[in-house]
Parts: C-alpha cells; structure tokens; sequence
C-alpha cells in the first residue's frame, strides 16, 4: 500500500486487542444501519456488503460489483470501490466499540473490476492513539487468496455520540447505534 504520513501510525499507536464484550470469532457482522449505502439491506442500490470477524478484532467481507456500480462499460466505478473499502475499515473499527468517522482515505486501484466479480475484502487495524485510528484494508478477486485489485489506508476520528446528534438523524441514531459506547 502508498501510505501517506497520515495514515501511518505514529510511534506508540497500539493495536487493540479484541473488545471483551465485541462480536466472539465467527460472526456474521450484518448491516448497522438499513439505508446504509455499504452494507444496508434496504438500499437498492447500494453494495450489500456481507461481513463477518474472523477473530474480534478484524473483518472479512465479500462485495459482488453490480449494474449499479459501473463507472465505465461493465467495470467497477473507482469510488464505488473506495465506499466498499470505507465500508469494511469502518466496520472493522467499530469492533472496538467506540464511535468513530472517516477522516482520510487513501485507495490504491492496482486492477480493474468487472461487473459480476465478487471482491473478497479485509480490513485490520494497525493502531490507534488517541481518538486516532490507522486502518488498512485489501480487496481480492473472486477469492480470500485472489489478486489483489484495491487497496486502501484510513484514518478514522473517534467522535462523541453528539456528532450523529447534531449532523444526523436522531431518532434513528438511537436504535442503529445504542451498542456503542457514548464517549464523555
Ligand atoms: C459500522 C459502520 C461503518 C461506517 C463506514 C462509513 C464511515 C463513513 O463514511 S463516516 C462519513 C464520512 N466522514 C465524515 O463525515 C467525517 C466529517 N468530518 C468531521 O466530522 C470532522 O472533521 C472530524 C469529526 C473527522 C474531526 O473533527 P473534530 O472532532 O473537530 O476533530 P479535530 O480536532 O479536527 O481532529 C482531531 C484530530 O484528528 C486529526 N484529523 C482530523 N481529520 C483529519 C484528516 N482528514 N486528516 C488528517 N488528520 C485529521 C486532527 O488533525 C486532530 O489531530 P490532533 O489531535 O493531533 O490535533
């Protein structure tokens, strides 16, 4: 991965262990929220991303590029495969249990992605300090051993449960996101 400085862990960043009270190994992770463009099972549209921690602590996802995410004639639209990418970090962090948000996303496209390919996705934390969280994630063709077709490095801001207060929905929030963990 071409990681920038600011998705790069600085020195003392940790990597957590699995929470205690997160998902045991083996999960199927399932959609936090039903209009969710990444995993959302009531977004027509979206990329329907199935997901699942192998251990707690990372995640493991599989996205079949449809109709709806071309960017040109039957292959994937690169920021279609960035929002697949965002969307496995994101899920792969919020197994510490804390709320957090995409800062930054850097995405390498090292293949193209045709219509119909089932990209095998991974994402892993590589530390966090602070409400600073360094993330990594790959996407494989049609296997967990395939190529290797994108590859992306995040930094995802932990944010109090005000955020989605203030900028979202609040009604909602309170059903799809009562799991985690309010910050002070
Ligand atoms: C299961 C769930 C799956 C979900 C997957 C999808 C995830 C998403 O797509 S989330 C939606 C997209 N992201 C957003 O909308 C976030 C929009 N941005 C924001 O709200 C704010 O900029 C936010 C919250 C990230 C940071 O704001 P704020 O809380 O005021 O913190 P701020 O003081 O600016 O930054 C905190 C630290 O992070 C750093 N930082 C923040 N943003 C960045 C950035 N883009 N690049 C580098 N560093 C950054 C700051 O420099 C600061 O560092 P330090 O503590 O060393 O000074």
């Amino acid at each position: 991965m071409t990681r920038s400085p600011l998705t790069t862990p600085p020195p003392g960043a940790v990597v957590p262990a699995a929470h205690p009270e997160g998902p045991p190994p083996g999960t199927a992770l399932g959609s936090h929220y039903g209009r969710c463009f990444g995993c959302g099972t009531d977004q027509p549209t979206g990329l329907h991303l199935k997901a699942v921690t192998p251990d707690g602590a990372t995640v493991e996802a599989e996205f079949t590029v449809g109709e709806a995410h071309q960017g040109s004639p039957m292959l994937a639209h690169g920021g279609v495969l960035a929002a697949a990418m965002d969307e496995v970090i994101g899920m792969s962090v919020y197994l510490f249990r804390k709320p957090y948000v995409t800062g930054r996303l850097e995405t390498d496209y090292v293949l193209p992605v045709p219509v119909g390919t089932t990209l095998h996705l991974r994402a892993w934390c590589n530390g966090i300090t602070g409400r600073q969280a360094y993330l990594e994630a790959e996407g494989r063709i049609g296997a967990p051993d395939g190529p290797v077709a994108v590859r992306a490095a995040a930094l995802f801001i932990e944010v109090g449960m005000g955020h989605f207060a203030k900028h979202g929905d609040l009604s909602a929030i309170a059903t799809e996101l009562q799991d985690y963990e309010v910050n002070p």
